[in-house]
C-alpha cells in the first residue's frame, strides 16, 4: 500500500514521521525544498511533546511518480484548487485522499477528486513547524496519544476502508470513528471559531482568552454563534468531555457565567495553544479564517443567523493579514468591549 502525507508542514512532519516509524510505505511531500531535504538528510526531528528523529522519504510535489493508495491531505484550504488538481494523475482509480484540514472543506475536496474518494477526519492535537526537518508536538503527551483523530465515511458508513484508513493513524495515537462525521467536524469548526479564531484576532494563545473576562465572554457568544449557525441546518456536534454543545446555546443572560466556566474547563489543558492561524500572521501569510469563522459568517448570513462576534473576529484577522501587523491584545480587546456594552451585555 503506497501511502502520502500531502503537505508535510507542521502536522504533517508529525503524522508522516509516525506511520513511517511503523513500517508504512509514505512519502512526505511539500513544497519547501529546504524542509524536503532536510528531511530526506536528517529525517523528522519531532520535537516538544516528543523527543525523537525518524527516518523519512520526502519529495516535492514534482518529484510525485507512483499512484498513491491513500493521500492524508494537510495542506492548508487556501491551496486546495491547485494541489488536488496536481495530486490527481497520482492518486489510484480507487484510492482515497483522507480530508484532515480544519473547517468544512469535504465539499470542495469531492469536487475535484470524486465523492467516492474522500473520507474525512479532525485533528485533535496541535503542531508548530520549528525549521527544516523540524516540528513541535504542542500538545500534552497523553492528550495527543489518547486522543488524536476522529475519522469517517462523509456518509457515516462503516467501511473498511475507514478501518484500514484507523490502523494506519493508529500509528500516531488513538483514532476513533465517527458514524456523525458532519457532526465531529462542526465540533472542530466550533472549537476552532472559538478558541482558534478569537485567540488569532487577540494575538495570545488559548490561554490568553481564558485569562480576559472581556475574552472570555465573547468566546461564549461566539460558541453560541456556531450552535445557531448549526442548529439552523439540523447539525448536531458530538459529545466532548461528557459535554453536550448542542445544549450550550444563550437563551438568557444569566447562562453566560456556566458557558464561561465550561470553556475554562474545557480549555485549560490547551492553555499554552497558539493557534495555526496565528502562527500564519507572525510568518507574514495569508490564515484560514476564510474557511474558518468565515464559515460561520457566510452560513449567518446565509441562514438569517446574526454573527457579530464572529464578523468582528473575521474583520480583526482580515486587518492583520493585509497591514501585516500582528494583532495586539490590549488593542483589539476594545473592539469586544464595545461590541458587549452595544448590546448590553
Ligand atoms: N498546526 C496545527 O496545530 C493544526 C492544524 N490543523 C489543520 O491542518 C492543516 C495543515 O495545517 P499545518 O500543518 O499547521 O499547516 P502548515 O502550513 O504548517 O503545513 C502545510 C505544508 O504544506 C506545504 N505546502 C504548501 N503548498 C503545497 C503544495 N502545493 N504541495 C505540497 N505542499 C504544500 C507548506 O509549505 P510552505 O509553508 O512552504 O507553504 C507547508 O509545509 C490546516 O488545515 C490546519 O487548519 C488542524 C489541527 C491542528
Ligand atoms: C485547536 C488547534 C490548535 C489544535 O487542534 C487547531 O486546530 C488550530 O489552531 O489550527
Amino acid at each position: 500500500m503506497k501511502l502520502a502525507v500531502m503537505g508535510a508542514g507542521s502536522l504533517g512532519t508529525i503524522i508522516g514521521a509516525l506511520i513511517s516509524k511503523n513500517g508504512y510505505d509514505i512519502d512526505l511531500i511539500d513544497v519547501n525544498k529546504e524542509h524536503v531535504y532536510a528531511l530526506n538528510t536528517k529525517g523528522a526531528t519531532l520535537v516538544g511533546h516528543l523527543n525523537e528523529t525518524i527516518p523519512v522519504k520526502a519529495i516535492l510535489p514534482s518529484e510525485m511518480k507512483e499512484k498513491y493508495d491513500i493521500v492524508f491531505l494537510l495542506t492548508k484550504q487556501l491551496h486546495n484548487q491547485s494541489v488536488l488538481e496536481g495530486l490527481l494523475p497520482y492518486l489510484k482509480e480507487d484510492g482515497t485522499v483522507v480530508s484532515l484540514q480544519n473547517g468544512i472543506p469535504e465539499e470542495q475536496v469531492a469536487s475535484i477528486v470524486g465523492k467516492s474518494r474522500v473520507v474525512a477526519g479532525t485533528v485533535n492535537f496541535g503542531a508548530t513547524w520549528k525549521s527544516p526537518g523540524v516540528s513541535e508536538l504542542t500538545t500534552e503527551y497523553e492528550a495527543f496519544k489518547s486522543n488524536a483523530f476522529d475519522i469517517g465515511e462523509l456518509n457515516g458508513q462503516i467501511t473498511e476502508r475507514i478501518h484500514t484508513i484507523q490502523k494506519i493513524l493508529e500509528s500516531v495515537g488513538h483514532t476513533e470513528i465517527k458514524e456523525n462525521l458532519v457532526g465531529a467536524k462542526w465540533f472542530k469548526l466550533l472549537v476552532n471559531v472559538t478558541m482558534s479564531g478569537l485567540s488569532t484576532a487577540l494575538g495570545c494563545t488559548f490561554g490568553g482568552v481564558l485569562d480576559n473576562k472581556v475574552a472570555l465572554t465573547s468566546a461564549v457568544h461566539i460558541m453560541d454563534e456556531v450552535i445557531r449557525t448549526a442548529k439552523a441546518q439540523g447539525i448536531t456536534f458530538i459529545e466532548m468531555l461528557g459535554i453536550d454543545f448542542n445544549q450550550l446555546q444563550v437563551t438568557d443572560e444569566s447562562q453566560i457565567p456556566h458557558r464561561m466556566q465550561l470553556l475554562t474547563y474545557a480549555f485549560t489543558p490547551q492553555r499554552s495553544l497558539k493557534a495555526s492561524m496565528l502562527q500564519d500572521l507572525e510568518k507574514g501569510r495569508k490564515t484560514e479564517i476564510d474557511y474558518i469563522n468565515g464559515v460561520i459568517k457566510a452560513k449567518g448570513l446565509q441562514l438569517g443567523v446574526d454573527t457579530p462576534f464572529n464578523n468582528l473576529v473575521v474583520d480583526l484577522v482580515k486587518k492583520a493579514e493585509e497591514t501585516q501587523q500582528l494583532p495586539v491584545f490590549e488593542e483589539n480587546i476594545k473592539y469586544f468591549e464595545e461590541l458587549l456594552n452595544s448590546k448590553g451585555k
